[in-house]
């Protein structure tokens, strides 16, 4: 199947100094909930908004269902929907806000509009007949966000585009966005791409993860080793608190200042194992499990010195029996396994 996104070469900056994105290559298939992680200033917000297609880009080249997007953002943010962090509405009441967008369209009759205002409603929770007349100024912060996201639903999106929608909303409010942005995909077949410091929630519904580091990305890659690396005696090596150590081939050119390790490549162990050549091992205590729907497997995260690694395990496998939070396991991994950023 043609992927929803292509992404070669893209580089964009907000001017001298201020690095946006620098990304060679990724592709999001779009199938189901992708997530998008990676500390503050990392590029989330401005890699969904080059996906939906509001900010341009330096260089590169962006392609949309195979196709390359260049000159055609305005019929393609027809399929595409974007919700900030922060939604605001448009001093009217919840009705018109939602009507207003389909009205636009200009191709909607007023009973479509009507069926679709409260359709739209009732999928983030809130009951037309109670909301649909309220005003603006009538709702709490997380009815805003939800009216916002019903808004945005009521235009039958092809892509639901998420920034960070439950960092300033209530916890009932944020629990009915992400069951709406999971309805969306599975019940209405709706690429959602979702950035969110919900991990346990991501990690749980997403079919992939792409891991933002620096305006760079790294797909798959539920761990990224930021900082603190030193070059000795032909390795880059580092230094997790308690004195354990992880240890790669120094980047073939520049400083090493991240590296990426995707969950599977790293192995649970109940014992210590006998040593290996160029396999790195860590003592680690089982935080927390996830099961992961969309993979059928389990994402276990456990912590090395303060330091939390995250290994993915078949959901059938026989060891899942054998873990359980607080557990010591040990996390091996190869030196190859570990991508500089
Ligand atoms: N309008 C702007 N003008 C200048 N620099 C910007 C602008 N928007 C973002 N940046 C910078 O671009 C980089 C990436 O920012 P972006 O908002 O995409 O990151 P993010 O991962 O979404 O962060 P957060 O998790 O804090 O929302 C940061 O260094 C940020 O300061």
């Amino acid at each position: 199947m043609t992927p929803l996104y292509e992404i070669h070469d893209l580089k964009q900056s907000y001017g001298r100094g201020t690095p946006g994105l620098d990304i060679a290559d990724l592709t999001i298939e779009g199938s189901g909930i992708t997530g998008l992680v990676g500390p503050n200033g990392s590029g989330k917000s401005t890699l969904l908004k080059i996906l939906s297609f509001l900010l341009p880009y330096d260089d590169g080249t962006l392609l949309y269902r195979g196709s390359p997007a260049a000159g055609r953002e305005s019929a393609l943010r027809r399929e595409v929907t974007y919700l900030l962090q922060d939604s605001y509405l448009l001093s009217r009441s919840v009705y018109e806000n939602i009507a207003f967008g389909l009205r636009l369209r200009g191709n909607i009759g007023a009973s479509e509009i009507d069926g679709r205002v409260k359709e739209s409603l009732a999928r983030v929770g809130l009951d037309p007949k109670k909301f649909a007349s309220r005003q603006w100024y009538q709702l709490s912060g997380g009815e805003v966000q939800r009216v916002a996201l019903a808004a945005r639903l009521a235009l039958r999106p092809r892509v639901l585009l998420l920034d960070e929608p439950t960092a300033n909303v209530d916890e009932r409010s944020a629990q009915l966005i992400m069951e709406a942005a999971v309805m969306e995909a599975k019940d209405h077949g709706v690429a959602v791409i979702a950035a969110t410091h919900d991990l346990a929630w991501l990690y749980e519904m997403s079919s992939e993860v792409v891991s933002l580091y620096r305006g760079r990305v790294a797909v798959g890659a539920e761990n990224i080793f930021q900082g603190g690396w030193t070059i000795a005696e032909g390795r880059a090596a580092r230094l997790f608190p308690g004195g354990q150590a992880i240890f790669t081939a120094p980047p073939l050119s520049g400083e090493p200042s991240a590296a990426a390790l995707g969950a599977q490549d790293v192995r649970i162990l109940t014992s210590r194992p006998a040593e290996e050549e160029r396999v790195n091992v860590i003592c680690a205590r089982i935080v927390h499990m996830t099961l992961e729907r969309a993979l059928s497997s389990v994402l276990v995260s456990a912590d090395a010195g303060g330091f939390m690694i995250r290994a993915r395990v078949p959901g059938g496998a026989a060891l899942c029996r054998e873990l359980y939070p607080s557990r010591e396991v040990f996390l091996a991994f190869q030196y190859a396994a570990l991508r500089w950023l």
